[in-house]
C-alpha cells in the first residue's frame, strides 16, 4: 500500500517520517525547492536521519498512491481540492483543524472520505527537519466508506510509537477538538496568555465558559458536563503550552480563526442561534491578523 501526503509542513514532514519506515510515501510538497532538498537530504525528525523503507518528494500533483493524506492549512485546500477532483477514487484522508474543510469534502464524493484529529505536535525547524515535540495519537472516522480496505494496514500497522485509532462518529470527534480549540485558542491569541492563563485568572475563566456555552449550544450536542471536562481537562493538561493561535499571532502568521471560529459562526446563523462573544472573538482575531504587530 502507497501512501501520498500532501505538504510538507509540520504535521506532513512528522508523518512523512513516520509513516516512511513501514510504507512507501511520497510527499507533495509546494515547491520543487523543498522537494530537491527532501530527496537530497532524507528527512531529519528531531535531528536524526529517517530510516525510510521508500521516501520520495515530488512537486507535482499526481496523487497517484492508494491513500492520500492532507495536511495542508484549512485555507489552503482549494488547489488540493481542485487536484482531487481530477483524480480517479482514491483514500483521501483531511487532518485539518477546525470543521469548515468539511463542506469542501462534498465535493469528492467519488473519493473515500476520511477526517482525522492530530494529538501530536510537530515543528518544522526547516524544509527538512521536523521536530515531534508532543507524543500523542491520531484519529480517523469515515465521513463516508466505512468499509475500506485501504486504511486497514494503517489502523493495524505495527506503528505503536505512532498509533492511529478508529472513531465510529466523525461529527463527534471533530466536535471535541473544535469545542477545544474555539475555547481555547481565540482567547489565549487575544490575552497573549499561556493556555493555563484561561484556568488562573478568574475573569478569563469566565469568558472560557461563556465560549464553551455558545459553541455547546451551537454544535447541538448533547451531555454538557462531559464536553465542558473534556475541554478543561485538555487546558489544564496543556496548560504550558502557547496555542498554534497566539503562535501565529505573535509570528504575524494568517490564523485558522476560519475554520475554527468561522465555521461556528456559519452554523449558528443556519440555525438562527444569536453567538456575541464568538462574533466579539472572531472579528478580534481577524483584526489582529491585519495589524501585524505595527502602531496605527
Ligand atoms: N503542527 C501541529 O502540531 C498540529 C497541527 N494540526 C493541524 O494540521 C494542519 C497542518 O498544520 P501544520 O503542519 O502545522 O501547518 P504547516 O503550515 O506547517 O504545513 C502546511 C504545509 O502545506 C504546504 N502547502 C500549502 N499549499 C500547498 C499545496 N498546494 N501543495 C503542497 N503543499 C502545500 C505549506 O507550504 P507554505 O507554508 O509554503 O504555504 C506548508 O508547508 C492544520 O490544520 C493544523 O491545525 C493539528 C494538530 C497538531
Ligand atoms: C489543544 C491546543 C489548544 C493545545 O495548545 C491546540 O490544539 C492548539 O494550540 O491548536
Amino acid at each position: 500500500m502507497k501512501i501520498g501526503i500532501i505538504g510538507a509542513g509540520s504535521v506532513g514532514l512528522l508523518f512523512a517520517a513516520k509513516l516512511s519506515a513501514s510504507f512507501p510515501v511520497t510527499l507533495y510538497t509546494k515547491t520543487k525547492t523543498q522537494a530537491k532538498l527532501l530527496n537530497d537530504n532524507g528527512i531529519l525528525l528531531d535531528g536524526t536521519k529517517v530510516k525510510s523503507a521508500s521516501f520520495h518528494a515530488s512537486s507535482e500533483t499526481i496523487y497517484e498512491e492508494d491513500i492520500q493524506i492532507v495536511t495542508v492549512k484549512q485555507y489552503q485546500l482549494e488547489k488540493i481540492v481542485g487536484n482531487l477532483k481530477r483524480t480517479t477514487s482514491r483514500t483521501v484522508i483531511f487532518l485539518q483543524n477546525g470543521m469548515s474543510h468539511i463542506s469542501c469534502m462534498n465535493e469528492l464524493a467519488h473519493h473515500r472520505l476520511y477526517v482525522g484529529v492530530v494529538e501530536h505536535g510537530a515543528l518544522k525547524i526547516n524544509d527538512y527537519h521536523v521536530c515531534h515535540t508532543g507524543k500523542g495519537l491520531t484519529r480517523l472516522s469515515a465521513y463516508h466508506h466505512n468499509d475500506d480496505k485501504n486504511l486497514k494496514p494503517l489502523l493495524v500497522s505495527k506503528l505503536a510509537v505512532f498509533p492511529f485509532i478508529y472513531e465510529e462518529d466523525w461529527y463527534e470527534m471533530l466536535s471535541k477538538k473544535l469545542l477545544v480549540n474555539i475555547c481555547i485558542n481565540p482567547l489565549t491569541a487575544l490575552f497573549k496568555v499561556k493556555n493555563g492563563g484561561l484556568l488562573q485568572n478568574d475573569y478569563l475563566y469566565k469568558l472560557f465558559e461563556t465560549v464553551f456555552d455558545e459553541a455547546f449550544l451551537a454544535l447541538k450536542l448533547n451531555n454538557r458536563e462531559f464536553y465542558w471536562r473534556h475541554v478543561h481537562t485538555i487546558c489544564e493538561k496543556t496548560s504550558a503550552n502557547t496555542s498554534s493561535m497566539l503562535e501565529d499571532i505573535l509570528h504575524h502568521r494568517r490564523t485558522e480563526v476560519d475554520a475554527i471560529v468561522g465555521y461556528m459562526l456559519e452554523k449558528a446563523k443556519r440555525e438562527g442561534m444569536p453567538v456575541p462573544a464568538l462574533r466579539f472573538l472572531y472579528f478580534a482575531i481577524k483584526g489582529l491578523e491585519e495589524e501585524k504587530g505595527e502602531l496605527t
